[in-house]
């Protein structure tokens, strides 16, 4: 792959006839490949993702001590600070590895709607713990705000590019469970890695879309390429990375794959950051093989991720 495939969304959102065909069929031959692309054209204010990181470095720059404060209560509680040695992505795979060399805090959905079920009320809709920081969720909020609005326009995006109406999975996102993880890979200078440890070990993510900022100008994210070979994904400023999960495969019936990725150990590197929004269709949306098939069964958006996230805990 000589240079990685991206795609223009506000190019994509203003142009009309054939010229929005093509981009659609882009967008389609980029997902059969890989699922992974960089986003261009996404409009999200820099001045709100200037506050998100900001308040994402405050939080990790804490002791310890102060981080635990908001440390997530128990094994499988999915938000608050998941500290060292808390998560090996890889074991959602059936690899049993050492924890990966990462902490994260992460949030749920902004608001609870009323007739949640109280799977999801035990789950997704679990309180996000706020840090005693009084910058931190303003930002936090505006962020998960405008990647939530940002998905649904990628979400509309995609519905065109399986010919499906644009407004298609409206249905499906009127309260999406989506969840937002900041991300610290401390430096790996003067650390030794133990055999099959990475920052993040190979995984595929579990739902529709994760819209990833990676910190620009870090290393070490790398997608397993179907040619046989893991490919870096350059991190750019300006731009997000977006990839599909394992539930959108799954609703495209494997028209489009979910690529496993990892964050590669790189000796000498200093801290990398990112932010990871993983965005997920309603609890109860139902996701049935878009093309009639019966390739899969039926299955519910929430429970399917709740099963998926406690594999890694
Ligand atoms: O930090 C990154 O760049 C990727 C993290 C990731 O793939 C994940 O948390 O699912
Ligand atoms: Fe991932």
């Amino acid at each position: 792959m000589s240079q990685f495939p991206s795609f223009d969304l506000a190019a994509f959102e203003s142009a009309t006839g054939d010229d929005r065909r093509a981009r659609a069929a882009e967008i389609d031959r980029i997902c059969r490949e890989t699922g992974f692309l960089i986003l261009r054209g996404h409009g999200v204010a820099p001045d709100v993702i200037d506050a998100v990181w900001t308040a994402a470095q405050a939080f990790f720059a804490q002791s310890p001590a102060d981080k635990a404060k908001v440390k997530a209560p128990y094994p499988g509680y999915p938000y608050g600070w998941l500290g060292p040695n808390a998560e090996a992505l890889a074991k959602s795979k059936g690899e049993d590895t050492p924890p990966d060399l990462k902490e994260s805090f992460n949030g749920g959905p902004l608001s609870m709607p009323e007739n949640a079920p109280p799977e999801a009320v035990k789950f997704c809709y679990s309180p996000t713990l706020w840090p005693d920081m009084p910058a931190f969720r303003p930002a936090w909020q505006a962020y998960y705000a405008a990647l939530e609005d940002l998905a649904k326009r990628v979400m509309s995006a995609f519905a065109e590019a399986l010919d499906l109406a644009p407004d298609y999975f409206d249905q499906f996102l009127q309260h999406p469970v989506s969840a937002l993880r900041a991300l610290n890979y401390p430096a790996t200078t003067g650390v030794t890695a133990l055999a099959a440890q990475q920052r993040a070990g190979a995984h595929t993510d579990y739902g529709s879309l994760t819209i990833l900022l990676p910190q620009a100008g870090s290393r070490g994210l790398e997608i397993f390429h179907p040619s046989g070979s893991w490919v870096e994904v350059p991190a750019e400023p300006g731009v997000f990375v977006i990839n599909i999960g394992d539930l959108m495969a799954r609703w495209t019936a494997d028209r489009w794959v979910s690529t496993l990725h990892r964050v590669v150990v790189i000796p000498n590197q200093p801290a990398r950051q990112s932010l990871a929004f993983f965005h997920q269709p309603d609890w109860q949306a139902t996701i049935t093989p878009l093309d009639g098939s019966d390739a899969y069964p039926p299955v519910e958006s929430g429970p399917y991720l709740m099963g998926k996230f406690t594999a890694t805990q």
